[in-house]
């Protein structure tokens, strides 16, 4: 008779030798076999998600390219790469590439989300005249008025002490980041404001989103994908509440612009364009009631935590850099002649050395810093001269490429001017330059799904800084957001501000006090 003993090593072989089989396929007959990388990382994705999971992936991608060189891999079926030819190869026009099966995550009906080639370009043609120039032009009054709003907010005192010299108390900057941006991208893209700026009764959407993005990295890394409904209540019930409060919080968005344009047929606005095209062959609607809501909640965090990192890390470099803080002040001072003035346009392009801080601070502070996964096409495709075949993952990381010590020289030091042409230099070898670092420059990625509204962002962080500036004085009020010594790799840096890299990054701070200036 068999007995219990033998019974429970029958049961754990059967258990054991599969995966054993596995790990032995992942470390040599796999296609990624050759690849270097971290041992756990050939044999499971666990090791990602972990990284995901403490929004720590970025340095780790960076320590393992340190480590193990150009190409690393990451997971067992994905591959990195950092290098400005790589980079294109993955994601500029025309690759044999498509969005990994990961971005299921993100609904696989919305613009984000979609793999299929075809329904891609369906459903950008409906939404790209949203971010074209002429939208732009009108989308900028809503935008000026939250800037407005957000100059008075920020310069208030709002301390019972009496302010000393007209200064207001510190405010952290990326939560007032946000407030400004969700404002904005209600207004924009609903014709509402959820007046984060001027009351708290919203101020909680805010943690939805951040728990969102974090939520969402980790599973652009889940092993168990297609269970990642279930397996996420499992294994991270902390993140798992965020999804139904996100819907819920879309759902009424959704409902109350419906309301509003049946009151008003006259609304111009993003949703107006998307939640109404028509399909040009069949004459119904292009978008299921589902995928409207999907694209709401999308525009929703895409518009707000992205821009709102970029311009609270703008604050925190030029607040404490005080060469480019006097260079970008007196440049925007001195072009513009009243706050009104402020508009896009040839003036505001004149703004170099506003320009080159932002440029720098989102190399420093990339807000999509974990790859941004593909899957190759089958038929395989060439990525930095090496043969990737179908079916695969690849990618990389927007950090890592923006650290590359041959493009950006002392890549950890926020250096405004290696953006702008060096008077004492040869102008032309100086533009090459400045050409030759931009192939290694991606904040909204490149090719065709690069960010849609990447036009639409650099105004937002072009006309608050102007604005700012040309209002205000501010200057650091505390370290919150620094490196510190003692708390890990990569994290050490004082100059440097810290984030973490969720699927959008997440920052802290810094703590900035202002001044209203007299005009
Ligand atoms: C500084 C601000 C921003 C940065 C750095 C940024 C960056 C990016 C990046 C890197 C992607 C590619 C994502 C991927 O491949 O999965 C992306 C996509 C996207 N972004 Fe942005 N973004 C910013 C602001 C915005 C704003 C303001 C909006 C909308 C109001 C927006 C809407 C989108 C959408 C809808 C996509 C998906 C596009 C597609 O797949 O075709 N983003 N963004």
């Amino acid at each position: 008779m068999v007995g219990f003993q033998e019974i429970v090593v029958a049961a754990l072989s059967c258990i054991t030798a599969p995966i054993i089989l596995l790990c032995i396929y992942r470390l040599t007959l796999h296609p990624y076999a050759k690849y270097p990388g971290p041992i756990l990382a050939k044999l499971t994705s666990l090791r990602a998600v972990h990284y995901a999971h403490t929004g720590n992936m970025h340095l780790d991608i960076e320590r393992c390219h340190q480590k193990y060189g150009k190409f690393v891999r990451y997971r067992p079926n994905a591959i990195i790469v950092n290098s400005p030819d790589g980079y294109q190869d993955i994601y500029g026009n025309g690759k044999k590439v498509k969005k990994a099966r990961s971005y299921k995550v993100h609904g696989m009906t919305n613009l984000i989300g979609i793999q299929d080639k075809k329904e891609y370009t369906k459903q950008k043609k409906i939404m790209q005249p949203g971010f074209s120039d002429s939208a732009n032009r009108e989308h900028e009054p809503k935008l000026i008025r939250e800037i407005d709003t957000f100059i008075e907010k920020i310069s208030e005192n709002e301390t019972s002490e009496k302010a000393t010299d007209g200064w207001s108390n510190p405010k952290n900057m990326t939560l007032w980041c946000n407030y400004l941006t969700t404002d904005v991208v209600s207004n924009v893209i609903f014709t509402t404001s959820w007046d984060l700026l001027t009351s708290t009764t919203n101020h909680g959407i805010t943690e939805t989103f951040k728990t969102i993005v974090r939520l969402i990295g980790v599973l652009h890394q889940w092993p168990i994908l297609d269970y990642y409904e279930l397996s996420t209540i499992l294994f991270l019930p902390h993140l798992a509440w965020s999804p139904s409060s996100l819907r819920k919080f879309s759902l009424s968005v959704v409902a109350c612009r419906y309301d509003m344009g049946e009151k008003d047929t006259s609304i111009k606005d993003v949703f107006g364009l998307f939640s109404s095209a028509k399909d040009p062959d069949t004459g119904e609607s292009a978008l299921a009631p589902l995928d409207v809501r999907r694209n709401a909640a999308n525009f929703i965090i895409a518009g707000s935590d992205t821009t709102a990192s970029s311009i609270a890390a703008t604050f925190f470099y030029l607040a404490r850099n005080p060469t480019a803080y006097s260079k970008v002040a007196q440049e925007v001072r001195s072009i513009f002649h009243s706050a009104s003035d402020i508009r896009a346009g040839p003036a505001l392009n004149h703004c170099v050395y506003l320009r080159a801080a932002i440029n720098e601070s989102l190399r420093m502070a990339p807000v999509a810093a974990q790859p941004l996964w593909r899957e190759v096409d089958p038929g395989g495709c060439m990525v930095d001269g090496e043969t990737i075949p179908g079916g695969l993952n690849v990618g990389a990381s927007i950090f890592s490429l923006h650290h590359l010590s041959d493009a950006f020289p002392d890549p950890y030091k926020w250096d405004f001017e290696r953006w702008i042409v060096n008077p004492k230099k040869d102008e032309e070898a100086e533009k090459e330059r400045i050409k030759e670092m931009s192939r290694s420059f991606a904040p909204f990625s490149v090719g065709p799904r690069q960010c849609i509204a990447k036009n639409f962002a650099l105004m937002e962080l072009m006309l608050t800084m102007a604005s700012v500036f040309y209002r205000l004085d501010f200057e650091s009020a505390g370290k919150l957001g620094e490196g510190k010594k003692g708390t890990g790799w990569g994290r050490e840096r004082e100059e440097e501000f810290q984030f973490k890299s969720y699927f959008t990054s997440y920052m802290v701070g810094p703590m900035i006090r202002f001044r209203r200036r007299e005009i």
